[in-house]
């Protein structure tokens, strides 16, 4: 069993919400690594870094990632910090892999004021910027198909991802 897509890009590029749009549309379940970490772990996953720290945070996710990429036959989003671990690239190689790619200044707006993202919640511009530098080559690594949401509604990039989808 495998996904039909996996979803993946830095936060606030809209992987939850256009992934939930692209399941709708193909009539399958949608589901999120970061979802099921906070299921395994018992908690929020601002309380797993700050209670147990961010490598046990990937531990959660490196799990997260092989289990839902096994047993998952609908949509998959992981986590925007998944794939900078090239063993998690490594399960991803020969799935249908989306990048939804964001700007800045998109990707701040988006993010906004949501306290969920424990890696944003100081100086989120500065911290976006350098997550989407240093980031950017993997997703291009990881990807199969980059798709632009610069300025387009949920709905028209689910639109765009579904055409991509056998
Ligand atoms: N294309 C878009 N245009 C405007 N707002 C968006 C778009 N995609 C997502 N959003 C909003 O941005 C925020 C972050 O989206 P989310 O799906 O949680 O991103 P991710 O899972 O990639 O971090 C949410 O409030 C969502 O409603
Ligand atoms: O970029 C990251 O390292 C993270 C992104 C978050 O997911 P979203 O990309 O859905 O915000 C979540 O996995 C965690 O806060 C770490
Ligand atoms: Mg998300």
């Amino acid at each position: 069993m495998a996904p039909r897509v996996v979803i993946v890009g830095p936060p606030g590029a809209g992987k939850t919400t256009v992934g939930t749009l692209v399941a709708q549309r193909l009539g399958t379940e949608f589901r999120d690594t970061d979802v099921d970490i906070e299921r395994t772990a018992g908690k929020p996953i601002t309380d797993i870094f700050v209670e147990d720290g961010e490598p046990a945070f990937r531990a959660l996710e490196r799990d997260a990632v092989a289990q839902a990429l096994n047993e998952h036959d609908g949509v998959l989003a992981v986590g925007g910090g998944a794939v900078v671990a090239a063993e998690n690239r490594a399960l991803l190689a020969g799935h249908l892999v989306v990048f939804l790619d964001v700007g800045l200044a998109d990707a701040v707006a988006r993010v906004g004021l949501n306290r969920d993202r424990p890696l944003l919640l100081e100086s989120p511009r500065a911290q976006l910027k350098r997550l989407l530098d240093e980031r950017r080559p993997v997703y291009l690594e990881a990807a199969t198909v980059t798709v632009d949401t610069g300025g387009r509604s949920p709905e028209e990039i689910a639109d765009e991802v579904v055409k991509h989808v056998a």
